[in-house]
């Protein structure tokens, strides 16, 4: 990998350190002031090193990267793709990517396994004001199935169940007077991608491939609910999508402006992801 400094240094005293190169796991050291980063990555830190890079501050200026192919693709991919997932919509949310070409398995000697993509990674400046947990708590859910309307999804007990618990535990914050643990919509913090970080972890390759699996029934058990049908809850959470015109709405086709703004109907309704 190689962090490149503004050209401004040029000629000065810093020109030594137009180019740093480090010696170490790059998911463990601590990195340095850079405006730009070049690099051929081993594929299977692909995730964390993007969202590593993506948590350095001050923020760098851009970044161009070699993934697999797949997973390049899914990082750029726009609402309506067959690849847009969580993972595209993450890192838009903090960054402008753009593909940039296309590098065949034969180029290699020998070919490997996979063909590979170039991607520029340029973050947003300034960063959107959001809650990174509040963000990828709504869509976390409205990723379980990207083809399924939001009005289906939401009404699934194991997401009503979570959101009701989650709904009564600030309610009672706010009662007891005790406002610091009550999640607000905040400016993005270096906290909050640290945790996208995390997040980000368990979005494998196989993320695409899941998106007509069982997770949808697997939430239903494992969060098991007393819920009733028609419950004052579930219509309040039913009663936010309408307002928004979101009840057939699917995330396969929903844009960051989108999540944004369905994000801040369900926190005006005191409905929290975190
Ligand atoms: C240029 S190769 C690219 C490999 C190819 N893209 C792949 O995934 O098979 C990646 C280089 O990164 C090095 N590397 C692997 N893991 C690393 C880590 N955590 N930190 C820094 N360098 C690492 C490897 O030793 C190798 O030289």
């Amino acid at each position: 990998m190689v962090l490149e400094l503004n050209r401004r240094f040029q000629g000065t005293p810093y020109a030594s350190r137009l180019k740093v190169v480090i010696e170490g796991d790059v998911l463990k050291c601590d990195l340095p002031y850079f405006d730009i980063c070049v690099a051929n990555i081993p594929y299977k830190i692909s995730s964390l090193l993007t969202f590593k890079l993506l948590s350095h501050r001050p923020v760098f200026r851009c970044a161009v990267i070699m993934y697999q192919q797949e997973f390049a693709m899914r990082l750029v991919a726009n609402p309506g793709d067959s690849l847009y997932c969580r993972l595209s919509v993450n890192t838009q949310l903090l960054a402008r990517v753009s593909h940039l070409l296309k590098v065949s398995r034969n180029n290699f000697r020998p070919p490997p396994k996979v063909d590979s993509s170039v991607v520029r990674i340029e973050p947003r400046q300034p960063l959107p004001h959001v809650s990174f947990k509040e963000w990828d708590g709504l869509v976390r859910i409205c990723f379980i199935k990207k083809n399924k309307t939001l009005g289906a999804l939401f009404k699934q007990k194991g997401v009503l169940t979570l959101l009701e618990k989650n709904y009564k535990t600030l309610q009672s914050l706010r009662l007891s007077g005790n406002p610091e643990g009550i999640a607000e919509g905040n400016e993005i913090t270096s906290e909050d991608i640290n945790v996208l970080a995390n997040l980000m972890d368990d979005i494998s390759m196989a993320d695409g491939e899941r998106e007509d699996g069982d997770e949808d029934e697997e939430m239903d058990t494992e969060l098991s609910s007393n819920m009733s049908e028609g419950s004052s809850f579930k219509d309040k959470v039913m009663g936010v999508l309408q307002e928004g015109d979101f009840l057939d709405k699917r995330a396969s086709k929903l844009s960051q402006v989108d999540f944004l703004y369905l994000l801040s109907l369900f926190n005006k309704a005191g409905i929290h992801f975190s």
